[in-house]
């Protein structure tokens, strides 16, 4: 566990494996944290870097008051690997933190060699979509926004076998605020436009039963990038690290070695 402390944010961070080995960085969804990528990281390729991170209004990380824009949250990102002088790395950036990634890699091509887009898109949902989620959250019943995602993040089989649960109770005890700050920043972003114009190996990673970001919509902007890849995983919802680790650390590390990064 470190912190990184900047004028506006003191940002978690988990810098693990070897300071020399090839950094791989990830980013996660709304309402979670670090812990998004444990079962997935026994079960990756050995000897890598690997670095993850609480969004602000996350986890560990300080939770300044909202709204934030999206341009802050690729600053915040970009401010990290700075400060652990990471360059060229492979950036996994799962629904918002996907959209982290595509801002990062249009600001900063030097930090990011390689990115995965998971079950993320140039733009999640619409304006009043995240109006009302913003209205339940200052409205304090994080209990029913906690129900409704899970509803959207998993399969129906998971939530049969309760393995729902934890990711339930996080969102329950989410800060409002962290959650209205970057429910904000989703709202106000369309990266249609300056991801068209990326240039670097992209692999595309959907759950065949994502309510959030449908694999239509992932594939619509990894297609913005000529060359890009895609990965469908079945039997998986919104974030399939957690409900499918293995199919997802297998496509993480059939990319590592087809970009030359391992
Ligand atoms: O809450 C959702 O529906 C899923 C989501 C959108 C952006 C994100 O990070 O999670």
């Amino acid at each position: 566990m470190a912190f990184a402390e900047f004028d506006d944010i003191r940002l978690h961070y988990l810098d693990e494996g070897p300071r020399n080995g090839p950094p791989i960085v990830f980013a996660h969804a709304l309402g979670t944290g670090t812990l998004l990528w444990d079962a997935i990281l026994p079960l990756l390729p050995t000897g890598l870097r690997i670095i993850r991170y609480d969004a602000r209004g996350h986890g560990l990380s300080s939770c300044p008051p909202a709204p934030y824009s999206m341009g802050t949250l690729v600053r915040d990102a970009e401010r990290l690997l700075d400060h652990l002088s990471v360059r060229e790395a492979m950036f996994v950036g799962l629904s918002i933190g996907g959209m982290a990634a595509q801002g990062l890699a249009v600001k900063r091509p030097d930090l990011i060699r390689a990115m995965v887009l998971s079950n993320t898109a140039a733009r999640i949902g619409t304006p009043e979509l995240w109006a009302a989620r913003i209205a339940t959250a200052r409205a304090g019943d994080m209990a029913e926004l906690a129900r409704a995602s899970c509803e959207r993040w998993f399969t129906r089989a998971f939530i049969k076998e309760n393995k729902h649960l934890p990711w339930l109770d996080l969102l329950t005890r989410h800060d409002p605020e962290g959650y209205i700050g970057c429910a904000s920043a989703i709202s106000g972003t369309d990266f249609y436009t300056p991801t068209s114009g990326l240039r670097l190996p992209v692999l595309g990673i959907a759950g065949s039963e994502d309510g959030s970001t449908p694999p239509d919509l992932v594939r619509e902007t990894v297609d913005l990038i000529p060359g890009s890849r895609f990965q469908l995983i079945r039997r998986a919802g919104h974030v399939p690290p957690v409900d499918q680790p293995g199919d997802y650390a297998r496509h993480l590390g059939d990319f590592l070695r087809a970009t030359g990064h391992i």
